[in-house]
């Protein structure tokens, strides 16, 4: 199998060195002058140099991947994946290796939802340098499927074995929009918060305050899928929250989201997340007050930064 990773940053820096490690043909698309030749994998799952190809133009990729990684922030999303169609015509699926709600819905809008294969992804990446990488965390393996059920599950299965098999852990599950959405929430819930008050998971919710806070993110978040009939495994606010309170905060705990640095850089994707709830509230008219208040204050922090703030948010 043939792989192009598209935004070799941190969760993109994975999955091209595990595969160039396992001998699969994968080569990165970067920025102009971003150019790499080779990546050093530390963290969790062991430590090694491995040489990478990278392109900066996509005319420069030399053959038809069967799978494109598209791991850019989500903000970037569309300007991506417009120059992917060629690809795709020619018979390319794009697995879709992001957080939050609305990259999928582009991808398949654009080439439908026989192309696009979803991911969950909660393992922890950082880049510690342009050519390394360090994976901090794993809450669980990835999952990976088809919402639709319109792409063959042994296809999914084996590509599946193929990232195990080179050291991502990876299942297949058809569920793999609840898995997703569940993350979703989760980082609905800490992501903003951790960036605004540069907080570990851990202290935003050991903060009684803060914990108000989140409670009624999630509160909001639920009734918004309530109304547009979007399952989660959770059919309650208060089933998840005893989910995210016992099981999902725990592991990573100690962790600072990556929403705060890139704030700093005057960027987010809040719009992926919280406002992502606020856009699908107000499309059925529902209120969502919390997360209103959470996504301005992030674009505020990052509206400062572009104008020569300090892209903190206290200062
Ligand atoms: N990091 C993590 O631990 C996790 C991240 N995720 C999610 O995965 C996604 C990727 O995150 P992450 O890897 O951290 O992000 P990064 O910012 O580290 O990597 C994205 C990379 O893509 C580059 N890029 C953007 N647009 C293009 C383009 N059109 N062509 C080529 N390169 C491009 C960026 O360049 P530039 O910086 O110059 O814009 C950057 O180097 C996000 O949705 C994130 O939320 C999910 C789970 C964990
Ligand atoms: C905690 C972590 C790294 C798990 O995926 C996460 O959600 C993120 O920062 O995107």
């Amino acid at each position: 199998m043939k792989f192009l990773v598209v935004g070799v940053g941190a969760v993109g820096s994975v999955f091209l060195s595990f595969l160039s490690r396992a001998g699969y043909k994968a080569v990165g698309l970067v920025k102009p002058g971003r150019s790499l030749s080779k990546i050093k994998v530390e963290g969790i799952w062991g430590e090694f140099e491995q040489e990478v190809i990278t392109v900066e133009d996509l005319s420069l990729v030399e053959y038809t991947p069967d799978v494109i990684v598209l791991s850019v922030k989500s903000y970037d999303t569309q300007s991506a994946l417009e120059g992917l169609s060629s690809f795709v015509e020619k018979g390319s699926y794009i697995l879709i290796a992001q957080n939050g709600y609305g990259n999928y819905e582009k991808a398949v809008e654009l080439f439908g939802d026989d192309k696009v294969i979803l991911s969950r992804i909660i393992f922890g990446a950082k880049r510690t340098n342009v050519d390394r990488v360090r994976i901090t965390v794993c809450a669980d393996p990835v999952v990976i499927g088809s919402p639709s059920g319109n792409i063959k599950e042994e296809f999914l299965n084996t590509l599946a074995d193929i990232f195990s098999k080179a050291g991502i852990p990876t299942r297949h599950d058809r569920e793999v929009y609840k898995y997703l959405w569940e993350k979703i929430i989760y980082n609905c819930a800490l992501n903003p918060l951790g960036a605004l008050f540069e907080l570990t998971y851990g202290q935003l919710v050991e903060n009684p305050y803060t914990r108000e806070i989140i409670n009624g993110i999630i509160d909001e978040i639920f009734m918004v899928l309530k109304a547009h009939r979007i399952e989660t495994f959770h059919t309650s606010s208060e089933e998840y929250k005893r989910h995210f309170y016992e099981k999902l905060v725990p592991p990573t705990a100690n962790h600072y989201p990556s929403m705060l640095e890139d704030i700093k850089k005057g960027k987010t994707e809040i719009d992926a997340l919280n406002g992502a709830i606020v856009e699908l509230g107000k499309q059925a008219n529902i209120e969502t007050p919390i997360n209103s208040v959470i996504t301005n204050m992030v674009k505020g922090v990052c509206y400062d930064k572009a104008f020569g703030g300090s892209g903190r948010c206290f200062g």
